[in-house]
C-alpha cells in the first residue's frame, strides 16, 4: 500500500506546484497585458479563434454600422443592438448601461469584447461585440467604429443565415412598435465625421387634436395623409416613388414645426431634420438621403434660407470663398436627387420644406407635381384660438370671447403669441384678460403701422406728381 502511495505526489509538491504555476500565470498575463500592444492582441485573438473556429467547424458572421454598399446603415446593425438588450441577463458580466434624460428605464447593451450566447431551435449562437481600436487614435471627435461578431456552428449556416437573422429583425421591429418611441434625426458632423445621421427619442407632444388650425384645413391635411398612407399599391401601379412632399408657408409662430410633430405622431414616423447649408456636395447629399429609413419624415427648414447651396470644400477664407463660389446645386436638384433615390428603394416617405417667404422660393419648387400639398399657416383665426384655449384652460366657453374674436378678425397675431399669453395664468379669467389686452395693443400698433404706410404713399405720390425723385 505504502508503495502504491508512493507513486502520487505529496499534498506539499501538488500545492507548491499549483502556486508556482498560478504565479507564473499572472506573470505571464500581465507581461502580455503590458508589452504586447493592443492592436497586436487583437490579431493575435482574432488569428487564434481563426484557427480554432475551423478546427471545430464554426461560421462566424460580422455585422457593421455600414450596410454592404457601405453608403447605408446596417439595419441588422441597429436591429442587433436592440435584440441583445433582450437577452442580457444576470450571467452577462460586462455589460454597458445607460440612460438618457428622454429614456424612463436604464438600458442595458454588451460592452467591448462581452459576449452573448443565445438559443435558436436548438443552435447556439454566441454574440462578441467589439470597437476597433485604430479608430481611437484617429481622432477624437469619431466614434470608434463597432461591430458585431456571431459564431455558430457551420452545419447550421443556412438556418442562421436564412431564419435566425430574421428573427433578430423582427423582434426589432416588434420592440420598436411595442415602445412607440420615434426617433429626430439631425446630422452632427462633429460626432459623426461628416457621413451619418444621429437619432434623439422624440417626444414631442403635439397633436392634430391640440394643433390650433382652421378644422376644414386640418381635415383636409388628416385625410391627405390616410390617403397616401393606403396608395401603395398605387404608386407601384404608377411607377411612382412612394412619397409626398408638404410646403407649409406662413409667418414665424404659425406652427409650422408644430405641424410636423403632429404629423409625425399621427403616422407614428421618425423625423429626419436636413440642414442644407451644411452639406458641402451632391455625393453627402446622396449618402444622406439614402440612410432615412422607410415611413419617415425628412423636413428642410427655412427653405428661403437655403435655396442655393455652396461648394465650401476647397475654401479656405471669405475672400477665396467669393472666388470660389460655385452652386452645386438647387432645390430641384434636391427634388430629382429625392426622386431617383427614393423611387428605386423604400417604402412611405414624407418630405416637408417650411418657409416664412414663400413669394422668393425658387419657382422650381412651386411648379405643380413638385410639392403636393402648399399649407398656408395663417394668423390666428377665431376657430383656432378656441382650440387654444381649451389647450391652456380647459374650456370651451367664456364670456370675453365675444370681444376677442372682433379682435382676433382684424388683428394679425400668431397662435405662438397668443399661447404666450394663455400660459400667464390658470385662471380663465386673468388669462383671457391679458388676452385682451395683447390683442388691443397689437390692433393699435397695426393700425399706426398702416396710416404710415398710407401717409408714405401719399406722399410719394404728391412728389412724383410734382417730377421730382427721392428715393424712399
Ligand atoms: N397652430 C398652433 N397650434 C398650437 N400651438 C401653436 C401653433 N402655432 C404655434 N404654436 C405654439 O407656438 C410655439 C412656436 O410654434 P412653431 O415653432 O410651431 O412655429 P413655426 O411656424 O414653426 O415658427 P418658425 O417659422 O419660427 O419656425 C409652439 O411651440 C406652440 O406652443
Amino acid at each position: 500500500m505504502e508503495d502504491y502511495l508512493k507513486l502520487f505526489p505529496s499534498n506539499a509538491s501538488v500545492l507548491a506546484a499549483y502556486s508556482s504555476i498560478s504565479t507564473s500565470w499572472v506573470l505571464l498575463k500581465t507581461a502580455y497585458d503590458q508589452i504586447i500592444p493592443r492592436k497586436l492582441q487583437d490579431f493575435l485573438v482574432s488569428k487564434f479563434k481563426y484557427y480554432f473556429s475551423r478546427q471545430k467547424s464554426y461560421a462566424t458572421f460580422i455585422i457593421d454600422p455600414a450596410d454592404s454598399c457601405g453608403i447605408g446603415r446596417n439595419e441588422l446593425f441597429d436591429a442587433s443592438r436592440a435584440y441583445l438588450s433582450t437577452k442580457i441577463g444576470p450571467r452577462n458580466r460586462k455589460i454597458k448601461i445607460g440612460k438618457s434624460e428622454q429614456q424612463k428605464n436604464v438600458s442595458t447593451a454588451i460592452a467591448e469584447g462581452g459576449n452573448i450566447r443565445d438559443t435558436f431551435q436548438g443552435i447556439t449562437i454566441t454574440w462578441t461585440y467589439y470597437l476597433q481600436d485604430q479608430q481611437r487614435n484617429d481622432s477624437k471627435s469619431k466614434p470608434p467604429k463597432s461591430y458585431y461578431e456571431i459564431t455558430f456552428d457551420s452545419k447550421h449556416w443556412s438556418k442562421v443565415h436564412n431564419e435566425y437573422l430574421i428573427h433578430v429583425l423582427n423582434t426589432h421591429k416588434a420592440l420598436m412598435q411595442k415602445e412607440k418611441v420615434l426617433k429626430l434625426y439631425t446630422r452632427l458632423d462633429f460626432y459623426y465625421g461628416n457621413k451619418g445621421w444621429k437619432p434623439v427619442d422624440f417626444h414631442h407632444p403635439a397633436s392634430f387634436d391640440t394643433l390650433a388650425l382652421d378644422p376644414e384645413l386640418k381635415k383636409s391635411i388628416i385625410d391627405d395623409l390616410d390617403r397616401f398612407l393606403e396608395r401603395k399599391e398605387f404608386y407601384k401601379r404608377v411607377g411612382k416613388a412612394w412619397k409626398r412632399g408638404y410646403l407649409l408657408y406662413g409667418p414665424p409662430g404659425t406652427g409650422k414645426s408644430t405641424l410636423i410633430a403632429a404629423m409625425a405622431n399621427y403616422l407614428n414616423f421618425n423625423i429626419y431634420d436636413l440642414e442644407l447649408a451644411s452639406i458641402s456636395c451632391d455625393t453627402d447629399l446622396r449618402k444622406l438621403l439614402l440612410t432615412i429609413t422607410n415611413r419617415s419624415i425628412l423636413i428642410i427648414e427655412d427653405i428661403d434660407c437655403n435655396s442655393e447651396v455652396h461648394d465650401r470644400s476647397k475654401t479656405i477664407n471669405v475672400k477665396e470663398e467669393k472666388q470660389h463660389y460655385r452652386k452645386t446645386f438647387t432645390l430641384s436638384t434636391l427634388l430629382n436627387c429625392i426622386d431617383g433615390l427614393w423611387s428605386s428603394c423604400g417604402e412611405a416617405r414624407i418630405i416637408v420644406f417650411t418657409t416664412n417667404h414663400k413669394e422668393v422660393l425658387d419657382p422650381a419648387l412651386l411648379r405643380p407635381g413638385r410639392m403636393d400639398m402648399h399649407i398656408h399657416m395663417s394668423y390666428c383665426t377665431i376657430k383656432a384660438f378656441r382650440v387654444l384655449a381649451f389647450n391652456y384652460l380647459g374650456i370651451h366657453e367664456h364670456k370675453l370671447y365675444q370681444e376677442i374674436d372682433g379682435l382676433i378678425e382684424n388683428t394679425n397675431v400668431t397662435p405662438a403669441s397668443l399661447a404666450e399669453e394663455l400660459t400667464k395664468s390658470d385662471d380663465a379669467d386673468v388669462a383671457l384678460g391679458e388676452v385682451v389686452n395683447f390683442l388691443k395693443r397689437k390692433k393699435r400698433e397695426q393700425e399706426q403701422q398702416i396710416e404710415e404706410k398710407n401717409k408714405k404713399s401719399k406722399l410719394k405720390r404728391k412728389i412724383k406728381n410734382r417730377g421730382l425723385f427721392l428715393n424712399f
